[in-house]
């Protein structure tokens, strides 16, 4: 299968001895042309720095990368005209409206002025701002905002388009109406999309396939239903009342037969079970009879974050503070 994107063995190390951050330790994967793939992670794992490298922004200690058939150090000028790139943060210009922005992003890559207005009108209507194209941009909405930044970077027809967490900061109207928007970029244009994203039902949602990325290596590859398929039965999640108890917790749990890859994350327990309904009476019996009490208990399908926590050892959002914290 022709790929859009292939990446293999990025390093990038930031700072020198002992302050040095090696944010990227071998990354590599490889990205179908036509599909949206993500990169998720939690805060800090790696996603902007091998984002950063293959929109040519940053180069690696080591490794390749291939974009739209283009080796991005040898040819940075072409993957940059290959590519279109939406940053974290907004990039548009909030005094111009939304009109002369497109016209000016059209401009900047030599586009004809003909082609700029068809293209602008093309792209205005279908991410539904064209009632507003003429009204200065800061007045609009978060989420109309977040559009054009999306509309200005496929002004120039890219083959591959990248996504930095664009959903971030969105209220969750907004965001379902992102996702429908990302979703049909790749059925209109047959573009290629690569997302990054901190939020597993995000990743869940859009992704033909993704990466799992955590402290800058890649810890698990496939499509959501592969991922979510290769853990058996079901989730048990425990919060004790008393974070002090894990380890008498994971003793009394341990010994309910059919459970399996314990792991305590602070007051958190998780493990897997066969059946979750016919195994809850036992597992609750069984931290009763330790006298460790208990907060709550859930029993859910597997999720991407149960995925997460078997090839990372902790469970995402703990990550995710802990990155906050550091
Ligand atoms: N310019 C820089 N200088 C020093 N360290 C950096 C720099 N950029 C990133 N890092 C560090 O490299 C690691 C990876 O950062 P990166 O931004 O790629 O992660 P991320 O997964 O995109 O996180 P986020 O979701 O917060 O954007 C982090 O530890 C970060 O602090």
């Amino acid at each position: 299968m022709h790929h859009a994107i292939e990446a293999e063995g990025l390093v990038k190390t930031y700072g020198k001895g002992a302050r040095s951050v090696r944010a990227l330790d071998g990354v590599g994967f490889s990205v179908p042309g036509g599909t949206v793939f993500g990169l998720l992670g939690p805060n800090g794992a790696g996603k902007s720095t091998t984002t950063k490298i293959l929109t040519t922004l940053a180069t690696p200690d080591s490794g390749t990368a291939v974009v739209a058939g283009l080796d991005v150090a040898a040819e940075p000028g072409r993957v940059r005209h290959a590519i279109g790139y939406v940053p974290q943060k907004p990039c548009f210009d909030p005094t111009a409206t939304g009109r002369e922005n497109l016209t000016l992003q059209g401009h900047v890559y030599g586009m004809a002025r003909a082609d700029i207005r068809s293209r602008g009108d093309q792209l205005l209507e279908r991410f539904g701002l064209a009632e507003a194209a003429g009204r200065v941009t800061k007045t609009w909405s978060g989420g109309m905002q977040r559009k054009l930044d999306v509309a200005l970077a496929l002004m120039h027809r890219p083959r591959v388009l990248f996504l930095d967490e664009p959903t971030t900061g969105l209220d969750p109207e907004a965001r379902a109406d992102m996702w429908a928007e990302i979703s049909g970029v790749t059925a209109a244009d047959g573009v290629t999309v690569l997302l990054t994203t901190h939020y597993l039902e995000e990743a869940d949602q859009l992704a033909d396939r993704l990466v799992i990325i955590d402290r800058g290596r890649v810890v698990a590859e496939g499509t959501p239903e592969e991922l979510k398929g290769g853990l058996h039965g079901d989730a048990v999640q425990v919060e004790l009342a008393d974070a002090g108890q894990q380890d008498a917790a994971r003793r009394a749990v341990g010994s309910v037969p059919g459970v399996g890859e314990i792991t305590v994350d602070g007051a958190r327990l998780h493990a897997r079970v066969g059946d979750g309904a016919a195994t809850l009476p036992a597992l609750l019996a069984a931290l009763e009879g330790s006298g460790v009490p208990l907060a709550a208990v859930t029993v859910a399908r597997p999720s991407l974050d149960d995925v997460y926590l078997r090839h990372a050892g902790r469970s995402f959002h703990s990550a995710d503070r802990t990155e906050v914290a550091a």
